[in-house]
């Protein structure tokens, strides 16, 4: 049996609910973050929490809690669920308002903690590979709703992902609006070639993934050259490898896309690489729920 914290109280998963009157609910109106627990250890619970009160403060969304408040109830809401590998959804919403627009009408912003078990991709699908395609629906541009903020808007992302089941794939790229490649429905991208490694720099407009971060290390700390500039549909078709990075996905291989196979149509020695590395550092790099 689940517990979900909300709003300072836990609630078995039954009497876990939201007001219809929820800006959450109505409009997308909040923020949220998707952090996993590997063996009692929550991966980088600080940064995610600090791109939760980022994504807020950019919509005007008072949190009310401090930061390190919100830490310790993630890590009581992991320990009150006995849970040792798990996915924590955080969720922020505006809370109960008006049927209108008007965000200065709602007075109470829910905080909400859950705490489940983890869905990934199929084991084979990190054995062999993603195939993937690119899609016509473009990532929100900036200066509209900017991609940086991690809110409950994921109709560009949703919109992605029935373009991906409708091709009949998994995981499908969004490009910008200049067309360069952005990022997959949940998960940033990284191409190599020639050894070096590539991912769109944050102006192309992505998500600034807490993966994506942690790989960037481990390539600094592990002497892989990286560098942050845009590329193309073209660059990706003619790339040695090509890997997703995000808190579902972790890190995972992509052998084709759009019909093209990258590199020899196998997973590539970098990702397979990174993919092990990464796997040694999240039961460390983070906060440990239990002594
Ligand atoms: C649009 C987008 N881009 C990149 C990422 C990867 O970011 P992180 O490395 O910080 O996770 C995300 C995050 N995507 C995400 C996070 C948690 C769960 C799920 C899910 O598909 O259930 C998806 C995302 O939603």
């Amino acid at each position: 049996e689940r517990w979900v914290y909300m709003n300072g109280e836990y609630r078995r998963k039954a009497e876990a609910t939201v007001s219809v009157f929820d800006h959450g609910f109505l409009y997308g109106d909040g923020v949220f973050e998707g952090i996993r627990v590997y063996e009692g250890n929550v991966f980088r619970l600080r940064e995610h929490l600090e791109r939760l009160y980022d994504s807020a403060k950019s919509i005007l969304l008072n949190i009310p809690h401090s930061i390190d408040e919100l830490e310790e109830a993630v890590v009581e809401a992991v320990r009150k669920n006995g849970l040792y590998n798990a996915y924590i959804r955080l969720v922020v919403s505006r809370g109960k308002g008006e049927l209108c627009l008007d965000p200065a009408k709602c007075a109470d912003p829910q905080m909400i903690i859950i705490v489940d078990q983890v869905k990934m991709f199929p084991q084979k699908l990190y054995d062999q590979g993603l195939k993937i395609i690119t899609v016509p629906t473009r990532r929100n541009i900036p200066d509209a709703l900017n991609p940086k903020i991690k809110s409950l808007n994921y109709l560009n992302n949703i919109l992605v992902k029935i373009e991906a089941n409708q091709a009949g794939v998994s995981e499908a790229l969004m490009l910008n609006s200049d067309g360069y490649v952005a990022e997959g429905s949940g998960d940033n991208i990284f191409i190599a070639k020639g050894g070096i490694l590539y991912t769109p720099p944050g102006y192309v407009g992505a998500l600034d993934g807490i993966t994506r971060r942690a790989i960037l290390d481990l390539c600094d700390r592990l002497g892989y050259e990286v560098k942050e500039q845009p590329f193309t549909r073209h660059d990706v078709y003619i790339a040695d490898e090509c890997f997703l990075t995000g808190t579902a996905a972790e890190v995972i291989a992509v052998v084709e896309v759009d019909g093209r196979p990258i590199g020899n149509g196998q997973p590539g020695s970098i990702s397979r690489h990174l993919r092990k590395e990464f796997r040694k550092l999240v039961t460390v790099d983070g906060v440990q729920v239990y002594p």
